[in-house]
């Protein structure tokens, strides 16, 4: 059969149901715990993801968390940028808060995001953003933060929103947070690489976010270096108070 004819956005809601419901199944079948279990489930999803890209689209070029990075998808126009299992740690704790990500870059854009979220059995993509829900204005915002390594800048940020933290797991479900108005906002800054953020920014974009570095600047995917270290999704109206309060935090000094 031809392939060709399935298009972009369905492709990638098939690949990411695909790895969810692989990891989903080593989850529940392979015996393993803690790191191992982890290791297992990058390795199934990514097997899952490669093999069906080299189906589907055999001429596109890959960068993914879980294989080795090559110099072609530098001169490529279309390149998929995957995460096969974002949120590894809480994957293996048996939690839900853990994604795969698969996002389309094509000619300096991202133009395609889908996030699954398998605990949730959520599948999210930029080709079908439902709107933001309306914040509720008596409420605390709210600001998405890593369980297990939240960054400096998160109380400066958190103290100027006079906001109460959201710890969660994984960047796809923080970002992914903020489009289903769980959270008003996610900040990171310190490390991080494209594939954590490139699948749920393209959605979060799709959905009317801002999102940009820290310091303000856009958010380029397929660099030569794929190091992406920070990050601001949130919704329009909160990015000058939040780049602001960052701003005096580093006093410029990014
Ligand atoms: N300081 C850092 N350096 C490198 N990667 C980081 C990082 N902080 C977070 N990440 C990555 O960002 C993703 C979300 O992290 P967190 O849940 O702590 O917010 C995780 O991806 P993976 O699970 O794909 O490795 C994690 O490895
Ligand atoms: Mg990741």
């Amino acid at each position: 059969m031809a392939h060709q004819d399935v298009a972009d956005a369905e492709l990638a809601a098939l690949l990411a149901r695909a790895a969810g419901a692989e990891l989903l199944r080593v989850r529940r079948e392979s015996g393993l715990e803690g790191k191992e279990l982890g290791n297992a489930g990058d390795a199934a999803a990514q097997e899952v993801l490669a093999a069906l890209l080299a189906e589907h689209r055999p001429h596109d070029a890959v960068l993914s968390e879980e294989a080795k990075d090559s110099a072609v998808r530098l001169s490529a126009d279309r390149v998929w940028i995957i995460d096969p299992l974002d949120g590894t740690r809480e994957f293996s704790e048996g939690r839900a808060d853990w994604a795969v990500h698969v996002a389309l870059w094509e000619k300096g854009e991202l133009t395609l995001g889908v996030v699954a979220i398998p605990g949730e059995d959520l599948v999210l993509s930029s080709a079908d953003t439902p709107e933001v829900p309306a914040r509720d204005e008596s409420a605390p915002l709210r600001l998405a933060v890593s369980r297990s390594r939240p960054p400096a800048v998160t109380e400066p940020v958190r103290a100027a929103l006079d906001a109460e933290l959201m710890p969660m797991g994984s960047a796809g479900v923080k970002i992914a947070a903020v489009a289903r108005g769980q959270v008003d906002a996610y900040v990171h800054a310190g490390g991080q690489y494209e594939w954590d953020s490139a699948a749920p920014v393209a959605f979060a974009r799709a959905a009317g976010l801002h999102t940009s570095r820290i310091d303000g600047s856009a958010l380029v995917y397929n660099g030569s270096d794929p190091y992406l270290p920070d990050l601001v999704v949130c919704r329009p109206d909160l990015a000058p108070r939040i780049l602001a309060a960052i701003s005096d935090y580093t006093d410029g000094d990014l």
